[in-house]
């Protein structure tokens, strides 16, 4: 049975790691994951590898999930083209990025494991790396949702990967829509990690000129800030497809930014508010709400007679809109807690996403919002 992590048990997990990232030798990095954010990434961390020989080994190993695109293996095609094209097409992946199918052989010689993979697969592609990571290596997640497993309480995918692997586990979240961070435009990103000293290797890994990386130690709020935005996303563009323009879609963000602060404030307590507004907060919500897959699909979804599922296969070519699945392990753990009615917004995405209500309900559901008591 999956061990469910409560606010008090979580904070001890995460003190007293040492690692092998702090020794002076090369460290080794590997990525869990080679979608659309998983490749945009690997063109940040394989360039700052090259960057800084003495700190990282210059090949970094990132997984592909096999697959035939235009009757080619995909792993085959990135390492001759170094390309991802399909996840990420028409951008080039740094040569020292190698793409493995093995998702224990990428990782086996690792010190810092990039998790990058849609939420649903994180309890299985966990579980096939149990015991086979260096004990003493750090993780850190970049995936934006909760975890899928069977729990009584909250389960961060975080907190998953670290009770699966016994691994510190960190978090890197912010406004960072892969397409625009692979075309190198200028954006910020948070991660969240307690040990400071781990921060510092971590932010080298990730910090660029044009990808700046802030530190903060509030794990849990910059993880469900990741998570929960994509929520709030799908109220955007289920107002989008209705017509309704900026003035409500400001509406939604303002009501999601409250629905996700209370939502930390209830699983998590004593959150910073400062953490909100760094990128993995008011930032990323902003994004995701204009440019994100999840408003895409959703739009697309209110302007067809087609299923959310129908729609995403075909809008995304394989990729994966995060938010309904996450609005309802959202609305499950609600229902536990009978704070349901605290949530409108939460709660009027999942009853859309599950054809119980219209989209046009959505207004009449954040009409009375606790926020305007
Ligand atoms: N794409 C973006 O702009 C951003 C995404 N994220 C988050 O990063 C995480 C990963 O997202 P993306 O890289 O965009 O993935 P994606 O949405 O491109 O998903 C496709 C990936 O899933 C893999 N996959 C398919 N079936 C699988 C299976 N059974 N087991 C394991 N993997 C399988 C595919 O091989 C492919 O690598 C998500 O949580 C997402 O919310 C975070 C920031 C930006
Ligand atoms: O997390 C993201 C941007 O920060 C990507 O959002 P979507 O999954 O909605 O595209």
């Amino acid at each position: 049975m999956a061990i469910c992590v409560n606010n008090r048990n979580y904070k001890k997990y995460y003190s007293g790691f040492n690692s092998t990232i702090l020794n002076m030798a090369p460290k080794k990095v590997a990525i869990v994951g080679s979608g659309n954010w998983g490749s945009a990434i690997a063109r940040i961390v394989g360039s700052t590898a090259k960057e800084n020989p003495d700190t990282f080994d210059q090949t970094i190993n990132m997984w592909v999930f096999e697959e035939m695109v235009d009757g080619k293996k995909l792993s085959e095609v990135i390492n001759t083209t170094h390309e991802n094209i399909k996840y990420l097409p028409g951008k080039k992946l740094p040569e020292n990025v190698v793409a493995v199918t093995d998702v224990a052989e990428t990782c086996k010689d690792a010190d810092i494991l990039i998790f990058v993979i849609p939420h649903q697969f994180v309890t299985k592609v966990s579980n096939d790396l149990k015991g086979k990571v260096k004990k003493d290596a750090v993780a850190i997640s970049l995936i934006k949702g909760l975890s899928t497993a069977k729990c009584d309480g909250i389960k961060l995918v975080s907190s998953e990967i670290k009770e699966i692997l016994e691994i510190e586990v960190a978090v890197l979240m912010g406004a960072n829509l892969a397409p625009e961070v692979a075309n190198d435009n200028y954006c910020e990103a948070t991660i969240g990690i307690r040990n400071q000293k781990h921060g510092e290797v971590l932010k080298t890994l990730f910090h660029t000129d044009n990808f700046r990386i802030n530190v903060v130690q509030d794990i849990e709020a910059v993880e469900l800030c990741g998570a929960l935005k994509n929520i709030v996303a799908c109220a955007a563009g289920f107002s989008d497809g209705l017509g309704y323009g900026d003035n409500t879609k400001a509406a939604i963000i303002r009501l999601g930014m409250m629905e996700i602060i209370r939502f930390v404030n209830q699983y998590y307590p004593g959150a910073h508010l400062s953490t909100f507004f760094e990128s993995c907060g008011l930032a990323d919500l902003v994004t995701t709400c204009y440019g994100g897959r999840n408003r895409r699909v959703c739009e697309a979804y209110v302007k067809s007679n087609k299923s959310l599922a129908e729609v995403e296969k075909e809008l995304l070519n394989g990729q994966s809109a995060q938010g309904p699945l996450t609005a309802e392990e959202v609305v499950e753990l609600l229902k536990k807690s009978d704070s349901g009615s605290s949530y409108p917004l939460f709660v009027a995405v999942d009853r859309i996403c599950k054809g119980e209500l219209q989209p046009k309900d959505l207004i009449d559901c954040l009409r009375n919002h606790p926020e305007h008591e």
